[in-house]
């Protein structure tokens, strides 16, 4: 007999946290000054099953603001910490989170629906975020400058910009996490941080780690709920000078107004198109490796993901078969299951929008090679998909799709295809296969992007700079440019000498 509906939610938050070796890492509750507060009402389910996983508080603008004020109030003591003690903290979080790397790759599986390899792959780089700032705190250098007087020295030195704003997105709920608030932490600033509804799960098992870390109360606090009361605070609050997002690029904007009312400095890494190119001289099977890594990783739910692939006249049908019989072997199913490698998209929202850009590149003479429906698995599961002989005019090349779809566009030569890759207001990441040398500078430095992948589909690490050009943001986060965003400038000048 079937359990009625609340049983047998009871059930599956007990499942998920039996499953768990350390149970605690499921919390319910946000966390504020250093203390876990707010009812659970809101329902955190898994995309795979539906089932309900937890329930977390949905808070609002007044008490994002009491964190804003914890976070303002915890500021001075965090700065005064030497770079040394912030540094031996962060280094603590990390090493908790390797130790935990299972469970909370479980959690982030549960509550997101990636394959659990990619879960354990993404709490490695959020870890290793952590480990890069915890090195990185102890080298915020200074410098002095060549004075015009005799009278005078001249320094400028580096300060925390203060308490910080940071919004994350539901496909990387744990790394784009720790590569705002690492950054941040190292340099001495305090952190008010509202991770997506759909996946605040990560986060809070994020937050109890921070905390048996020794990460002093107030110095990170995480409110979940409505997003724009949440939004409208972390841009508006006069203590909040900087703000960090990662999601829609017509959020971004809206944040971006609001922000600009108190001035303050954003960090936005928002919507992508990137182009995959592989031109004629390329390795084609390593060029089908990089598009599936690119392309398929997180269902294609990934920023960076490639978007629209482009693959030159005489290399066209080898590519597009060689791809096709790859993508055609993928095993779906849920993320915990061995051998899945893609897992149920984010909601029904996502598929229908993968249906439509299929729909209409079929309108305009695309063909579908393998995929291009609902996954008999039913839920959000979708068949991945490859599309031959799409027109560039196709919606597939002007959007962002974040889904498994990989439209295959034929092109002619290098400047027809770098005119079509430039040919949008997004700059996020680029991506393309050639062994000629000369063509590999001239495109590299040509791609209207903020990242490029050259021979490799796969660029995200924490010591390399990530961010995008146009439309897809502002700002750098990851390597020590990741530590400029967080540190404002001072410069004084000692007279009297
Ligand atoms: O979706 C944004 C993050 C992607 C990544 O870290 O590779």
């Amino acid at each position: 007999m079937t359990p009625p509906a609340a049983a047998r939610a009871t059930q599956a938050t007990a499942t998920l946290r039996d499953r768990l070796k350390d149970p605690a890492l499921l919390k319910e509750a946000c966390y504020i000054d250093g203390a876990w507060v707010g009812t659970p009402v809101f329902a955190v389910n898994n995309p795979a099953t539906g089932v309900e996983l937890a329930k977390v508080p949905q808070l609002g603008a007044d008490d994002t603001t009491k964190a804003v004020e914890a976070a303002q109030r915890a500021f001075p003591g965090w700065a005064k910490h030497t770079a040394k003690q912030r540094s031996n903290i962060l280094r603590k979080w990390f090493e908790l989170i390797i130790a935990n790397r299972e469970d909370l790759a479980l959690i982030l599986t549960s509550e997101q629906g990636k394959p659990l390899s990619e879960a354990l792959g993404e709490v490695d780089i959020g870890a290793a975020y952590i480990e890069f700032f915890a090195e990185e705190a102890r080298r915020v250098y200074g410098e002095t400058i060549p004075t015009q007087r005799p009278d005078a020295r001249l320094l400028a030195i580096k300060q925390p910009i203060g308490v910080c704003g940071a919004i994350t997105p539901w496909n990387f709920p744990n790394s784009m996490i720790t590569r705002k608030v690492s950054p941040a932490l190292a340099a001495g600033c305090t952190v008010v941080l509202k991770p997506a509804n759909e996946t605040p799960l990560s986060a809070l098992a994020l937050a109890v780690l921070a905390e048996k870390a020794g990460i002093p109360k107030g110095v990170l606090n995480i409110v979940t709920g409505d997003a724009p009361p949440i939004g409208k605070v972390l841009c508006e609050h006069p203590a909040v000078r900087f703000v960090g997002f990662t999601g829609s690029t017509a959020v971004g904007k809206i944040l971006y107004q609001q922000a600009s009312v108190g001035v303050k400095r954003l960090g936005l890494e928002l919507g992508g198109n990137a182009p995959f190119v592989v031109f004629d001289d390329a390795d084609i099977d390593a060029a089908v490796e990089g598009a599936i890594v690119s392309k398929y990783r997180n269902m294609g739910q990934t920023c960076v993901c490639a978007n629209r692939l482009y693959a030159q006249d005489k290399i066209y049908d080898e590519f597009v078969q060689k791809l096709s019989k790859k993508v055609a072997a993928m095993k779906i199913g849920d993320g915990t299951e061995s051998g899945v490698t893609q897992g149920p998209l984010i909601n029904m929202k996502a598929v229908d929008k993968v249906e439509r850009h299929i729909a209409d590149a079929v309108k305009r003479g695309a063909k579908v090679v393998t995929g291009g429906k609902r996954s008999e698995l039913g839920r959000s599961f979708f068949e991945p998909t490859v599309l031959a002989d799409v027109k560039s005019d196709s919606l597939v090349a002007q959007e962002e799709t974040f889904g498994p779809l990989a439209p295959v566009i034929r092109f002619k030569d290098e400047a027809d295809v770098v005119a079509m890759c430039n040919a949008s207001p997004f700059g996020l990441a680029s991506y393309f296969y050639s062994r000629d040398l000369g063509r590999v500078w001239r495109v590299a430095e040509a791609l209207e992007s903020g990242m490029v992948g050259v021979n490799t589909g796969l660029i995200t690490t924490e010591v390399a700079p990530f961010g995008g050009v146009k439309e897809s943001g502002l700002g750098r986060e990851g390597s020590h440019h990741g530590m400029e965003e967080y540190v404002e400038i001072k410069y004084v000048m000692m007279a009297g000498v």
